[in-house]
């Protein structure tokens, strides 16, 4: 269900893919000071209250700053051949790179998460005191791929197995494919009917929402298309009961990350080196 994709690209994608684009230096931005750059320049109490009124949604087609969309556009490209990808018959089918390769390959993304700008001003939209996931959770922050004909996520919620709630910031990256993010709003509020909606993620643009209250899909890439996104996950509670730790990572290691990259944090904690 889940190998290794080196030989996954198209060919104009190829071209920059591999270890030359490590040593093609794009020097980082300060990613603090990028950020509040944007977040200034926003209304940021209309921008509340819209996250609001969706119910804990929110979708700014323009919300990087230049110099990050490249910083990830050129790590985008220079993880491919770092991409794990999966098939589940029926629900997903893609790739993507865990935060445990971005650690070691992308440190500037490690740094974006963190960023205490990002986080203030996701907590202002949200209302909640937002912390990052531990150490140990692969889905922290990754990268997905969509690379080949088909690529797609079926209907899902990001479920929180924390014991708080789980916020998803999803960044695009690449987008040159004809997929949608579609959604449905209210779904688990029986007083109000849902509410439908669809966008595609620009580089630079952002979605945010609180995983346990948005429905939502992916829509099957095309030929000749390439999708990468960046999802961040924030939690008001870092707390996981051992079960549910359990279930999340079977969950991470069959539908996204393997076993490997989902287990080999915990197996070097056991011996006492993490
Ligand atoms: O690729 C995206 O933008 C979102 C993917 C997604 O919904 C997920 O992996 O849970
Ligand atoms: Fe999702």
């Amino acid at each position: 269900m889940s190998t290794h994709a080196e030989d996954d690209v198209i060919a104009p994608v190829s071209a920059v893919a591999g270890t030359s684009a490590f040593t093609t230096a794009v020097p980082a931005p300060q990613a603090d000071r990028a950020v509040a750059s944007r977040t200034r320049t926003f209304d940021n109490a209309r921008l509340r209250k819209d996250f609001a009124a969706q119910d804990a949604f929110l979708y700014l087609e323009d919300f990087l700053a230049p110099e990050v969309t490249a910083q990830l556009v050129h790590s985008a490209r220079a993880l491919l051949d770092e991409v794990n990808r999966n098939y589940l018959p029926g629900h997903k089918q893609g790739g993507s790179v865990s935060r445990h390769t971005i650690d070691r390959l992308a440190p500037f993304i490690a740094e974006l998460y963190r960023s205490k700008e990002l986080i203030g001003w996701l907590e202002q939209l949200s209302g909640d005191k937002l912390q990052v996931s531990p150490a140990d959770d692969p889905h922290a922050y990754a990268l997905y791929y969509y690379t080949r004909p088909g690529d797609h996520i079926g209907w899902h919620y990001d479920t929180s197995y924390y014991d708080g709630r789980r916020y998803t910031l999803l960044l695009g990256v690449i987008d040159e494919s004809s997929c949608r993010l579609d959604y449905e709003l209210h779904t688990r509020n029986p007083d109000v009917p849902d509410q439908p909606g669809s966008v595609q993620i620009p580089p630079g643009g952002l979605v945010f929402f609180d995983g346990d209250k948005l429905r939502h899909r992916i829509t099957p890439a095309g030929a000749n298309e390439m999708r990468v996104s960046l999802t961040f996950e924030y939690v008001t509670d870092p707390n996981m009961r051992p079960w549910r730790r359990f279930i999340s990572n079977m969950k991470d290691a069959v539908a996204y990350f393997g076993f490997r990259q989902v287990f080999r944090q915990m197996a070097s904690r056991g011996k006492g080196s993490a």
